[in-house]
């Protein structure tokens, strides 16, 4: 008898923004404790995985160049961790992983996290398992601080590395600019920067969680507006300069309040509704300060694997300068 081979599974996955980012003191693995409220925003990758003799990861889209496709690539080391947590060989998993791109690389909104949750909703269904999205969130955190929030989405607290995750209750919608830098901003310089900028002096920390909880509970954008802060942005606009210059245009052209998203250098306007985000957005583009801008809203699901009627985006053709 023939055996069947499960058809592709295709799973599309939001990136992150930040609303709130309290960095904490440098810990001896490494990493920092965080306080953080993250949000999913409608810019998403499309991850496809599917049973092939020929295991690898294609990247295509936004920044493709920059990803890596061999044992680095994030989505491979999801394949890698979910293989070997069921008993699979992690060596010859006989997958093919290929990631559509639109979430900016290097660019402080979790692109590489969101493609490694993507991967592993993707084979929970392509491998029929029965796995709680709780058990994915734990395996995400071996792979990286900012995985397990990918596969929860929505608005939610995250605290240790940023990989425990509460979700967060938030009926409202909130709308948002996003500006994108010429060049990614590798996460361990930034951490880095901070704590030299903290031995040398005393950067600005942000307030407490709790005063954004409530601005996200008001649905009112102006009140969240006041609220939004992140201990990383002095590190990162320390390393690039210019995104003061960003900011700043971003504000001038009517939005409520900017930020640098994570660890950047992609930054993030929050605006009143969705037509102020368009007039931000097209000024933004028109004033030459980053390398391309996008709208986008907040927030939204994990990620989830797409219906057989939504088909996944066709793949980028590449244009050449
Ligand atoms: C800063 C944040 C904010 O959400 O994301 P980005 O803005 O870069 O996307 C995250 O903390 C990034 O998470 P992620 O990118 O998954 O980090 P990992 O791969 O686990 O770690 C990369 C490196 O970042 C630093 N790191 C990360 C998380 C953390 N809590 N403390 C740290 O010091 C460490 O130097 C670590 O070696
Ligand atoms: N699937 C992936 N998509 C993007 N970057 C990836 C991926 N896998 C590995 N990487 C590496 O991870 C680094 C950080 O990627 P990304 O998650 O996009 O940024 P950030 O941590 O700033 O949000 C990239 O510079 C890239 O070398």
């Amino acid at each position: 008898m023939l055996a069947v081979v499960p058809p592709p599974v295709t799973v599309r996955v939001p990136a992150k923004v930040n609303l709130h980012l309290a960095v904490g003191d440098l810990r001896s693995d490494g990493y920092h404790d965080l306080v953080t409220i993250f949000q999913a925003l409608s810019l998403t990758d499309e991850v496809t995985v599917a049973i092939a003799d020929d295991p690898g990861v294609e990247v295509h889209g936004e920044g493709a160049d920059a990803v890596p496709t061999g044992a680095s690539n994030l989505a491979w080391r999801a394949v890698r961790v979910l293989a070997e947590h069921v008993g699979r060989d992690p060596d010859d998993p006989k997958v093919r992983v290929v990631i559509r791109k639109a979430i900016p690389v290097a660019g402080g909104m979790a692109g590489g996290s969101a493609d490694a949750a993507a991967t592993l909703v993707g084979l929970a269904s392509l491998w029929r398992l029965e796995i709680s999205r709780d058990d994915l969130a734990t395996l995400a955190g071996k792979i990286g601080a900012d995985v397990p929030f990918g596969i929860y989405g929505g608005t939610a607290l995250g605290t240790d590395r940023g990989d425990r995750i509460v979700p967060v209750l938030s009926r409202h919608t909130f709308h948002w600019v996003l500006a994108f830098d010429r060049r990614g901003l590798p996460t361990p310089e930034v951490f880095d920067e901070l704590d030299r900028l903290r031995a040398d002096g005393d950067p600005p920390r942000v307030g407490e969680a709790e005063a954004v909880l409530e601005g996200l509970a008001s649905g009112d954008p102006r009140q969240l507006a006041l609220l939004l802060g992140n201990d990383l942005q002095a590190a990162a606009v320390s390393l690039r300069p210019n995104l003061r210059r960003t900011l700043r245009a971003g504000v001038n052209a009517g939005a409520l309040a900017g930020m640098v998203s994570g660890s950047g250098p992609t930054c993030a306007f929050l605006c009143t509704d969705g037509d102020a985000a368009v007039r931000v957005a097209a000024e933004l583009a028109g004033a030459g300060v980053c390398r391309t801008v996008r709208v986008a809203q907040g927030p939204v699901h994990g990620a989830r694997v797409i219906g057989t009627e939504e088909a996944p985006r066709p793949i980028p053709p590449e244009v050449h300068a």
